[in-house]
């Protein structure tokens, strides 16, 4: 398949009860490039939405694929190529705590370096030094031999954002990346994944409770409401009245 095509997502509905829908039949387009926020209140399935992506939700109906390759009914061997060029933030980091800043790194390359090699901790050259080059890039470039549990919430956020890029990834997801982080340090973690993505031209789908932050840093904003996107577009035609339909009420706008 070409290179490129972006993320396209196709009358996606996941039931984890079966008969009722958490997703209800997402249709979206993405370009292979920027930041695409998506908003909503909570429970009405933005997580469930970037963990159907990577399958780490298994869809209940709907077709996604990434620059025309399918990511939607593959298995095996197929599901871990495909898995391998996608990269994840989580909210909780997901660093292995007792391994070093370095070794969380390179563990981003597991999905194509053979086990033997990385049991023994022998890790091609390139991506060594590939990984000495992200850690710079996100900050730390002092912190490589240093356990994750040594780190404050911001460097293992660096942490996971370089272990993701270590994947060379066609596409990055990210699921509330700023959600444990202070004010300060959320927006430097999205000034941080904004100008490496972009660098890297990778694109991103970030899962966000912060409306402002994806309005500052998003190029397009997707609002769901019940399992649904009734927005969808650039931060500037984000109105009042969409975020009254997203997220109900008045009173706190
Ligand atoms: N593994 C699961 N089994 C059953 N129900 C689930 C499971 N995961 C999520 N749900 C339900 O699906 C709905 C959507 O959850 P999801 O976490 O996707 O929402 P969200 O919009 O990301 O919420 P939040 O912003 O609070 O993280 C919720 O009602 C939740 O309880």
């Amino acid at each position: 398949m070409s290179a490129r095509q972006g993320l396209v997502i196709k009358g996606l509905v996941k039931e984890y009860v079966p008969g009722k829908p958490v997703l209800r039949g997402i249709d979206l387009d993405l370009a292979p490039e920027g930041i695409t926020a998506i908003i909503g209140p909570s429970g009405t399935g933005k997580s469930t939405l970037i963990r159907c992506i990577n399958r780490l939700v298994e869809p209940t109906r709907g077709e996604i694929t990434l620059d025309g390759a399918p990511l939607t009914g593959i298995s095996g061997g197929q599901l871990r190529l495909a898995r391998r060029r996608i990269g994840m933030v989580f909210q909780e980091y997901n660093l292995v705590e007792r391994l070093t800043v370095m070794e969380n790194v390179l563990s981003g390359r597991l999905g194509y370096v053979p086990l033997w090699r990385a049991w023994l901790r022998k890790y091609p050259a390139e991506d060594i030094a590939l990984a000495f080059e992200l850690l710079d890039a996100v900050g730390l470039p002092d912190h490589a031999t240093r356990r994750a549990d040594a780190l404050s919430g911001g460097q293992r956020q660096r942490v996971g954002i370089a272990r993701a890029l270590m994947q060379r990834p066609a596409l990055l997801l990210a699921d509330e990346p700023t959600s444990s982080l202070d004010p300060k340090t959320a927006v430097e973690i999205m000034e941080l994944l904004a100008r490496l993505t972009q660098a890297a031209n990778v694109p991103v789908v970030i899962n966000i409770h912060n409306v402002e932050l994806a309005k500052r840093f998003a190029n397009r904003i997707v609002g769901m409401e019940g399992g649904r996107v009734v927005f969808d577009g650039p931060p500037g035609d984000l109105q009042p009245h969409h975020l009254r339909q997203i997220y109900g009420g008045e009173d706190w706008l």
